[in-house]
């Protein structure tokens, strides 16, 4: 028997306010307008981020150190745009906090201090995983989305995230683990986000065809994409957000504090075409792939249940 969408149940884990929306926004507003549960799960309160707005500076981690309750309003406010009503923090506001980064010279995140024994990388595994294996036990989604191994691109924030979400949906699936954690749940398919090294190279392309040297400056649209870009031939699903790449958009814009809306994320979207952020690629970690198109790629992560 298909699901039908009010039964179709969507569980995002991600490490800080922005990233649901510039890997997953266009994704989430559909299934959203296609009456579908979207839940979103945030690690820590980016607490360590940026504040690109210069009359904001005051509330960086080293001054009031407030950016993180400043980033719970802009993650409100990007859930509003996006239709998104069920978003939470891990454990709750404050829990984990941001562990900061550094980057490395070859061009991925590190790291910043491994000794803050208040950082979500430096978390108890066990204890980050059980805050979420009472979500997914409440929730009961048949889709898990979260990152890659890499963290997508090394952040430990996100390294943590990954292993958390995937420890967690192993142990909330076991009938002997902690029940008063809530009933078992087995996640039928779970996804890591993936930029897609094909469509980098097409928007590249696009990019120095219109003349744009400066966004992502250095990097050769036929050269090596780094380790942010993952192989077509690792991608299960493609999901078109079609119309709801300008909600997306709007949404990262609400992010306001870490995205610089004349910075190379609107670049892309620029000269590119919204489309460059409408489509939001996925490799399938666990379960099996439904039914693809002629591109090889699920149209839909709950494809096939
Ligand atoms: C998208 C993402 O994960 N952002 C993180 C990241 O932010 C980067 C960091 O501030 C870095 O110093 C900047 O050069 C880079 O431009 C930022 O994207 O790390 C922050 C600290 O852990 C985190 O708060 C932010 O959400
Ligand atoms: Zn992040």
């Amino acid at each position: 028997m298909s699901l039908v969408p009010a039964d179709m149940r969507l569980l995002l884990v991600h490490a800080h306010p922005d990233d649901e929306t510039i890997q997953n926004g266009a994704t989430m507003a559909r299934y959203v307008a296609e009456g579908r549960q979207v839940t979103l799960v945030t690690c820590t309160a980016g607490e360590l981020g940026e504040v690109l707005v210069p009359e904001l500076a005051h509330i960086a981690a080293d001054r009031d150190d407030t950016l993180g309750e400043h980033r719970r309003e802009e993650l409100a406010a990007a859930m509003a745009i996006l239709g998104v009503t069920d978003h939470r923090f891990l454990g709750g506001f404050g829990a984990f906090r941001d562990s900061g980064m550094k980057w490395h010279e070859k061009g991925y995140a590190i790291a910043a201090d491994e000794t803050d024994d208040r950082a979500f990388a430096n978390a108890d595994l066990t204890q980050a995983a059980d805050e979420l294996v009472k979500v997914i036990r409440e929730v009961r989604p048949q889709v898990l989305v979260t990152y890659d191994e890499f963290g997508n691109y090394g952040h430990p924030d996100h390294i943590q995230a990954h292993r958390v979400a995937m420890y967690a949906a192993q142990l909330a699936a076991v009938p002997s683990y902690k029940r008063d954690l809530g009933e078992p749940h087995d996640i039928a398919k779970i996804y890591w986000c993936a930029m897609s090294e094909a469509r980098m190279r097409e928007s590249l392309r696009a990019l120095r065809a219109s003349g744009d040297t400066e966004t992502f400056a250095g990097m050769d649209p036929e050269g090596d994409m780094g380790p942010f870009t993952t192989p077509d031939a690792w991608l299960a699903a493609a999901i078109d957000g079609g119309e709801f790449g300008e909600k997306k958009i709007d949404a990262m814009k609400a992010h306001r504090t870490q995205i610089d809306p004349d910075g190379p994320f609107f670049a892309m979207g620029g000269s590119v075409g919204t489309a460059f952020w409408s489509t939001e690629f996925y490799r399938l970690a666990k379960g099996e792939q439904g039914p693809v198109g002629a591109d090889g790629f699920e149209t839909d992560l709950f494809a096939g249940l």
